[in-house]
């Protein structure tokens, strides 16, 4: 087992309730039934897909095309590499922006039990640090990560043409051709949830891995292995948790996409809760835009009404994300007022 070294775990917890990250006594959230479930081969996934993004900005894939081999080996790399002593995982870190972290979420207060790696999507280009990150011997990491994130991001792309076509969108790559741009700035991301036995027994309740959030991006592609703990919010504010399925995907919407489609698409908030005996190993690609890209509503899609939203590029958002804690509601500053 890899225990995460300091602090400790009573620190931990009282770390946990003074940021509020106490699991609200929820450890007994049923497994929901309802999770939308889209056959990438059948001929009615496209409407299937706008339903579920439209009542619950997520849902789960099947026959979605990304190799198994794809998967298991990217799962068993990223194993090998959080066995690594913690001061050799440190080598690759803090994430600044991409790198190796522990514990703590972005630079603004956020913590969770969760160690994770951040990283670019572009891993051809000199400049992601992956060598400076993993040092002498990045090779299989690297290319695990790169056949994973290319065989997902087509995957990504086939929904979002799907996605296009069932709100009948001309262009079909209206979304696509943002993920598959050079510019595109997408990011990678492993989490891994240690089992916390003395957390549950102290707390008596399961504790935050990950706080609720919703993603900033326009889509993201999450794969975990069979470990439960990912919850999604529903929209009269229940939690309820996902069973876990370690060879189909889940989607979420993210922000973005739910400003494209002028708040018709939602943007799921989601969490995940410790697992108090068995490791979640969890990895997410986070398909972006372009920095420079305005995100606003498809024009085919206001069908006369107003924009939600005030005009904004993919950069001011991320900017100011950034500056976020992760419960904010980071689009309200982005709203517009309607006017009366
Ligand atoms: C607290 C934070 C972590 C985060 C950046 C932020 O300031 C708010 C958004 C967070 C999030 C959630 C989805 C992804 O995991 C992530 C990489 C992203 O793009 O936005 C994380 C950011 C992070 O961990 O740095
Ligand atoms: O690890 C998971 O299952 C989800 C994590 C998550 O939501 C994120 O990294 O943004
Ligand atoms: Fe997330």
């Amino acid at each position: 087992m890899v225990v995460l070294s300091k602090p400790s775990i009573k620190q931990m917890a009282s770390s946990y309730m003074r940021n509020s990250m106490a699991a609200a006594g929820s450890s007994s959230a049923a497994f929901f039934s309802g999770v939308p479930l889209i056959d990438l081969s059948a001929p009615d996934a496209k409407h299937l897909i706008v339903k579920a993004c439209e009542e619950l900005g997520f849902f789960k894939v099947v026959n979605h095309g990304v190799p198994m081999e794809f998967i298991s080996t990217l799962e068993s790399e990223s194993t090998k590499f959080f066995s690594l002593p913690l001061s050799e995982k440190q080598r690759a870190g803090p994430p600044s922006p991409f790198g190796y972290g522990n514990k703590q979420i972005g630079r603004n207060g956020d913590v969770g039990w969760v160690e994770y790696l951040l990283l670019n999507t572009h891993l051809e280009s000199k400049s992601d640090g992956f060598l400076s990150i993993f040092g002498q011997d990045p090779q299989k990491l690297r290319s695990a990560v790169n056949d994973y994130i290319s065989a997902v991001r087509n995957m990504a792309c086939e929904i979002l043409e799907l996605m296009a076509e069932g709100l009948k969108i001309q262009q079909r790559n209206a979304f696509s051709k943002l993920l598959m741009d050079e510019e595109s700035d997408s990011v990678f991301r492993v989490n891994h949830y240690p089992p916390c036995p003395e957390l549950h027994a102290l707390k008596g309740t399961n504790m935050i891995g990950f706080g609720e959030h919703t993603d900033p991006q326009i889509i993201s592609v999450l794969r975990s292995n069979n470990t439960s703990g990912l919850q999604i919010s529903l929209a009269d504010g229940n939690w309820i948790s996902v069973p876990p399925d370690q060879s189909s995907f889940f989607i979420n919407v993210g922000d973005s996409l739910q400003v494209m489609t002028n708040g018709r698409f939602k943007s799921v908030k989601h969490r995940v809760l410790t697992n108090r005996l068995k490791s979640r190993v969890s990895m997410i690609y986070f398909g972006g835009p372009p920095l420079s890209e305005k995100i606003a509503p498809l024009p085919s899609l206001m069908k006369g009404e107003e924009s939600l939203y005030k005009e904004f590029t993919w950069f001011e958002y991320k900017r100011s994300a950034y500056n976020s804690r992760l419960a904010d509601n980071r689009l309200v500053h982005f709203e517009r007022i309607a006017a009366s």
